[in-house]
């Protein structure tokens, strides 16, 4: 689907589409829309940036709120979203040991205990190895440090979620 596609979309179909580009914040694309007709895809993307970044605090910590865990319980029930249900089986937390999930169910809720919001990495773009190294490493942080970073993780899936959407579309038509 190339950009003009995408602008000459209804707002409905614009949200069917693109909803989830934040997990489980429609009102992030839904806001941006009046922002059309988008240059491209990097425009659509700078202006999701500069909606979380006009945020408070809480509304930036409400939107890691609504990722859920990595190898988590909706992982475990089957109630992730088909985007996070491919990331995080593309990152190997669908084939986890017992040993595996319990580890990482210990450093998820130590992680929210001392930050009071989820650890979000974006999954595609590391092995669940590099993942479980990051949460214990980014545990030191200081909370204000802490956001910032899983907020810039929040923007990488978002880039991966939109090309995903764009390109594959395109990579149809070829
Ligand atoms: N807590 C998380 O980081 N969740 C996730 N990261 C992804 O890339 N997909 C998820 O579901």
């Amino acid at each position: 689907m190339d950009i003009n596609a995408v602008n000459a979309l209804s707002y409905e179909d614009f949200l069917e589409i693109f909803g989830n580009v934040i997990e489980k914040c429609p009102i992030i694309p839904a806001a941006i829309w009046i922002h059309r007709p988008f240059t491209g895809l990097a425009d659509i993307e700078a202006h999701i940036s500069d909606f979380i970044n006009s945020l408070p605090e809480s509304g930036k910590e409400g939107i890691l709120r609504c990722h859920p865990d990595l190898a988590g319980r909706e992982l475990q029930s089957g109630a992730l979203t088909r985007d996070s249900q491919e990331e995080q089986r593309a990152a190997g937390f669908t084939d986890l040991q017992p040993a595996e999930v319990s580890r990482m169910r210990s450093l998820n809720s130590e992680y929210k205990e001392r930050f009071g919001f989820p650890f979000v990495i974006c999954a595609r773009l590391n092995t669940k190895r590099d993942i479980m190294r990051e949460l214990l490493q980014r545990l030191g942080n200081d909370r204000a440090a802490e956001r910032a970073r899983a907020i810039g993780e929040v923007k990488k899936i978002c880039a991966l979620r939109l090309r995903s959407l764009v390109l594959s579309d395109s990579a149809n038509k070829l």
